[in-house]
Parts: C-alpha cells; structure tokens; sequence
C-alpha cells in the first residue's frame, strides 16, 4: 500500500512540534531537576510530562493497543525495553536533557516508527532551533521541508567528527573515549565536535554539517528517528566495529559515506556495554 504509515508520519510530526513547544515554555520556568542511574543522569519533570503528552496522544490517536512504544520514561520507570514485529513507537521526549537543564541550547524531540523491526520513518525537532528534520524510507530526508543530504568528503583530514561521552563515568571508559578522541583529533581531522543531543548530532551528519558522530553507551530512543534521517540523506549506519548496525545495541557510527566510516572505525576502541533489550538491563 503506497501510503501506509503515511497518517502515523504526518501526526508524529505534529506531535514532535507540540512537544517542542511545551520544552520551550518550560525552560522559561524554573526546571526541577532529578536524577537517574548516577549524579550526572539528569532528569526533569518536563521529560516526563512530555513523553506523557506524546504517548497519550499517539494513542488518542490511533487507538489504545494497536502500537507499542518504548519511550525513554518509561524505561527508566521500568517498562520493557524489546524491540518486536509489532508496530512501535520509539521515543525520546528530550534528547539533550543536560543542554535543557543548563540552557545550552541544542535540545530535541525524537520520534521514530518501526514495524517488523525495520525503521519506517524517524522525525527529530531540535526545538530551540526550530528546525524540524523528518525522513521517511526511501523518500528522502528534509529541514523544514528542505531536501538534505550528506556532505560529499572522503578525506578524513577535511573531516569534522562528533562523539559524546554519556553518563556513564567510570574511568576505564572515560579512558578509553579520550584515547579515541585523541586518535582521531591528531589524524588530524580539522575539528571535533558534539552538540548534547544524539538526534541532532544525527541531523548534523545528514544535513552535511559534519561527516561523522559515533558513540558507544547510546540508547535506541537517542538514534532510532536519527538513523532513518542519516540514511534518508544518504549516509550510512554502521556498529563501531564495522559490523552491521543494531539499534538496541547501544554502539552506533554514522557517517557520509564508507571511506570516512573506516577511517574512523580504525581509532575507535570499543568497550562493552549492556544491550538495550538486555534481561538485567540497567539505565545509563
Ligand atoms: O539523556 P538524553 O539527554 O535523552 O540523551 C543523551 C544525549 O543524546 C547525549 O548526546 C548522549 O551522549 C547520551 O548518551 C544520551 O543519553
Ligand atoms: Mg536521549
């Protein structure tokens, strides 16, 4: 059927835009901050009453039981975490909790599709931008409606490169971040970079801004819109090891195209981390 999932994606767009707004009136109030799986995992009230809102309004919508949703909430508040056949909504209300709490001012609403487990359609608005990114398979990726596409380098040393640290402090990981970021800073790449929000470090990459961002320790909420967005511009996903890409698996390269992805995959030291979907799963 040539339009199917078309009235999902048109409403999710409307959806990521009200959610957007209701970040935007919040930051102008004081913001109660909480915290997660350590000091430095940063919650608000606004990431939960915005999946609140955006659930409750998928499901007013299209009917309750007939999609699941894995929401970044109601993860941390116990809900599971699997990525099945079934259609399913895949949703961060406010990627770049840090940047809201602090006013740094790159914060995103993140909402993607997926059915039979393959990504239909991913919609990222990065709110204090305004710039609403949205791309649905196989007919391309758009900015404010706005076809965008991958920059067209290949040689790293003409490359900007982004990755981001996450919460997870322990200093063998930490270490090992920086000994990546090192590397590949003295290839010499002519910048590094990292914006707080995985969904639009994702927009960035798509939009050409930059060539690559990686990051090991992501959840499948911070990449899932992201990752139709990237390949809709004609980018490429892939593990951190140049293995296929595997969305509940927390590690996630995307990038312009083959020649920067191995470059870079050659710097990277992986080190594990839970799955997404793991039985014993714990939030980081
Ligand atoms: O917690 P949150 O702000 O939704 O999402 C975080 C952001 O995407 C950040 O850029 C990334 O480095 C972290 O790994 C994510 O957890
Ligand atoms: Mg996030």
């Amino acid at each position: 059927m040539a339009d199917q999932w078309q009235r999902e994606y048109d409403f999710a767009e409307k959806v990521a835009r009200k959610a957007g707004e209701e970040i935007r009136k919040a930051g102008e109030s004081e913001i109660r901050v909480m915290t997660k799986s350590c000091t430095v995992d940063l919650v608000t009230k606004t990431d939960e009453r915005v999946e609140k809102i955006i659930i409750g309004s998928l499901k007013q919508e299209f009917g309750e039981g007939t999609h699941c949703f894995i929401g970044e909430e109601s993860v941390a508040k116990g809900e599971a975490c699997i990525l099945t056949d079934k259609p399913t909504w895949i949703i961060d209300p406010v990627d770049g909790t840090t940047n809201f709490v602090h006013g740094f001012p790159f914060v995103a609403v993140s909402i993607a599709f997926a059915v039979n487990k393959e990504l239909e359609f991913g919609i990222v608005y990065s709110c204090l931008e305004d710039k609403m990114y949205k791309a649905r398979k196989g007919q391309g990726a758009f900015c404010n409606d706005e076809l965008i596409q991958v920059s067209d380098v290949k040689e790293i040393k003409k490359s900007i490169i982004i990755s981001e640290h996450g919460v997870d402090r322990s200093p063998e990981k930490v270490n090992k971040i920086f000994s990546t970021m090192q590397k590949i800073l003295c290839i010499p790449v002519h910048g590094l970079r990292g914006s707080g929000t995985a969904a639009t470090n994702m927009c960035l990459v798509a939009s050409g801004a930059v060539e690559a961002f990686f990051e090991i320790g992501i959840h499948c909420w911070d990449i899932a819109a992201g990752a139709v967005i990237v390949q809709e511009a004609g980018g490429l996903l892939l593990d951190v090891d140049g293995g296929p890409f595997d969305l509940m698996s927390r590690r996630m390269l995307s990038a312009n195209n083959d020649v920067i992805a191995h470059r870079i995959i050659k710097e990277i030291e992986v080190f594990p981390v839970e799955r997404d979907d793991a039985p014993t799963h714990r939030i980081y």
